[in-house]
C-alpha cells in the first residue's frame, strides 16, 4: 500500500453538508437515503461536518484522516447513541466495550481466532459449504441472501459451539438471530428511543428472539463449565483465556456477551458480501468465468478445505472486490473522549463521528473507475498503488474486526465450493439495489442454479 507522500503539508477542506434543517438536522437524509447523501459528501471537503439532531458529527473522506481517527482509539472511543442502544442487547463485549475495557478483553479472545483455530472451524466451513451446494436442485430458484445467511448462521453456530447440543443450538439460532439483527438495526436507528417502547407485534417478537438466544448461550456456557477440556471450538477458548496481566479468566456473563457479540457481527456481515459476490459475478461474465477456471484448475472437482485457501487468489480477489464496492460494515461510528483536533479543525468532547467504508471506497482518486467491479485492482502488482487506510472493510487500529481471517476464509470456501459446481443465473425481472441495514444487503435475490 502506498503512504500519501503530501500529509504534512497538505491543506484540509472543512465543509458543512448541504441540507440542514433546524431541529433534526440532516437526520432525515440519512435516513431516507444515507448511501446517496452520504457518497456526495467527499466532493465537498475532506472533513464534512453534519448535524444529527442538534449533535455536531463529522464524516472524515481522506483516508489519513480517517487513519487518525481509527488508530487513536483512546481519544476516538466507541460511543455514541448508536452504541448506548446496542449496549442492553449485547451486553459488555468487545463491540460495545470502551477503550480501557477493549484492551483487556480483545487479549483474552484473540487466541480463539490465532491461526491453528481457524483451521479447525474451516473443517466446519467445508463440511456446510458441501452440505449447501449438495441441497440446491438444478433450475430451482434459491433466495441467495436467505441461503447465505442460512450458511454463514450454520458455521457460525457450530465454530462456536461443537457440542451434543449443536443440532438444536444451530436452528435456534437460525431462526432467532435474524429477527435479534432487524430489530437491533431498527432501535439503534430511533433517535427518540421511543419505538422499542410501542406494543408492536415486531417488538414483541424482537424480545422473544432475544430471550431465547440470552437462554440458549447460558445453558451452553453452563454445560461447557459443568464439562470443561478443550472442544476445539470459539466457545472452549473464551472459557480457557486468560489474562496475561492477572491471570483471571472470563466471568459467566463476559463470556456470554462475547458470543452474543460474535453472533451479531459474524453472521450477516459475511452473508451479505457472500449475497453481492454471487451478484456482482452474474452481472460480470468475465470474471466469473476466470473463477470457473480457478476452481476447476486448483480443486478438479474436489471440495475445498482450509489448506486450498491460499491457492485460491482468483476467489480471494473477487471477494476482496465484493467487499470494496459493498461493504457490509458501511457505517461505524466513534465519539470523541477529550476535546481535540482533526484536520486542523477543533472537535469538542463528546463529538460524533462516522467512517464510512462504502463513501471511501468509492472516491475516484483512491479507485479509479469506482462503479467498476474489478477483481484484478488487487492483483499484486496493482494493490500496492491502493493507498492506505482506504479499503476498509474490516476497519482498523484496535478495533479491527477479529473475525476477518474467519470471515475471509468462509467467504473462499463458500464461493469455491458453490461455483465448482453450480453457476447462479439472475431470475429475469430482478432488480438489485443496496439496502443500508445493520449490513448493506441485496434485499431479495432469487437466481436459479444451472450445474457447470
Ligand atoms: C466479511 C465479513 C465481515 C466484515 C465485513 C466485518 C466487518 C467488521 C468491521 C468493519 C469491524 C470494525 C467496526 C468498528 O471499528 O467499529 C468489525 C469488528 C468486529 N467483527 Fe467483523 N466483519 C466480518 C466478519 C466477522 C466474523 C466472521 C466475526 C466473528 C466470527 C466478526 C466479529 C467481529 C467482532 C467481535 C468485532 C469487534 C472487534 C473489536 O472491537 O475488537 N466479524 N467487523
Amino acid at each position: 500500500m502506498k503512504t500519501p507522500s503530501d500529509v504534512a503539508t497538505r491543506s484540509w477542506r472543512i465543509a458543512r453538508a448541504p441540507g440542514r434543517l433546524p431541529l433534526v438536522g440532516h437526520a432525515p437524509r440519512l435516513a431516507r437515503r444515507p448511501l446517496e447523501f452520504l457518497a456526495a459528501l467527499p466532493a465537498a471537503g475532506d472533513l464534512v461536518e453534519l448535524r444529527l439532531g442538534t449533535r455536531p458529527t463529522y464524516l472524515p473522506c481522506h483516508p489519513e484522516l480517517v487513519q487518525q481517527v481509527l488508530l487513536n482509539a483512546r481519544v476516538y472511543d466507541t460511543g455514541g447513541p448508536v452504541k448506548d442502544k446496542a449496549r442492553p442487547i449485547l451486553g459488555n463485549g468487545l463491540i460495545t466495550s470502551d477503550w480501557a475495557d477493549h484492551r483487556r478483553q480483545r487479549r483474552m479472545v484473540q487466541p480463539a481466532f490465532h491461526a491453528a483455530r481457524i483451521a479447525t472451524y474451516a473443517e466446519v466451513m467445508r463440511e456446510e459449504c458441501a452440505a449447501h451446494a449438495e441441497s440446491w436442485r438444478a433450475g430451482r430458484p434459491v433466495d441467495v441472501g436467505d441461503a447465505m445467511q442460512a450458511l454463514t448462521a450454520r458455521v457460525t453456530a457450530r465454530a462456536l459451539f461443537s457440542t451434543e447440543m449443536a443440532p438444536h443450538s444451530v436452528a435456534e439460532i437460525q431462526r432467532s438471530l435474524p429477527v435479534m439483527v432487524r430489530g437491533a438495526f431498527r432501535r439503534a436507528m430511533d433517535p427518540t428511543g421511543l419505538l422499542a417502547k410501542l406494543p408492536l407485534a415486531a417488538n414483541r417478537e424482537f424480545d422473544a428472539a432475544l430471550a431465547r438466544l440470552h437462554a440458549l448461550i447460558d445453558t451452553i456456557v453452563g454445560d461447557y463449565r459443568r464439562s470443561g477440556g478443550d472442544r476445539g471450538d470459539l466457545l472452549s477458548a473464551l472459557l480457557a483465556a486468560r489474562d496475561e496481566e492477572d491471570g483471571g479468566a472470563m466471568t459467566d456473563r463476559e463470556v456470554h456477551d462475547q458470543v452474543m457479540t460474535l453472533l451479531l457481527a459474524g453472521v450477516e456481515t459475511t452473508a451479505s458480501a457472500l449475497t453481492w459476490a454471487w451478484h456482482l459475478l452474474a452481472a460480470n461474465p468475465e470474471a466469473e468465468a476466470r473463477l470457473h477456471a480457478e476452481v476447476d484448475e486448483v480443486l478438479g472437482g474436489r471440495i475445498p478445505g482450509h489448506a486450498d485457501v491460499p491457492g485460491l487468489v482468483q476467489t480471494q480477489r473477487i471477494f476482496t472486490e465484493t467487499l470494496r464496492l459493498y461493504p457490509p460494515a458501511w457505517m461505524y461510528t466513534r465519539t470523541t473522549t477529550e476535546p481535540t483536533e482533526l484536520a486542523g479543525h477543533r472537535l469538542a468532547a463528546g463529538s460524533d463521528l462516522l467512517i464510512s467504508p462504502y463513501v471511501i471506497h468509492r472516491i475516484p482518486s483512491l479507485f479509479p473507475r469506482p462503479e467498476v467491479f474489478d477483481p484484478d485492482r488487487w492483483l499484486p502488482e496493482r494493490a500496492k498503488d491502493v493507498a492506505r487506510g482506504s479499503y476498509l472493510p474490516f476497519g482498523a487500529g484496535s478495533r479491527k474486526c477479529i473475525g476477518d481471517v474467519f470471515g475471509m476464509t468462509e467467504a473462499t470456501l463458500a464461493l469455491a465450493t458453490i461455483a465448482s459446481r453450480w453457476r447462479l443465473r439472475p431470475v429475469p425481472g430482478t432488480t438489485v439495489s443496496p439496502r443500508a441495514g445493520m449490513s448493506l444487503t441485496t434485499g431479495p435475490l432469487p437466481m436459479v442454479p444451472e450445474p457447470r
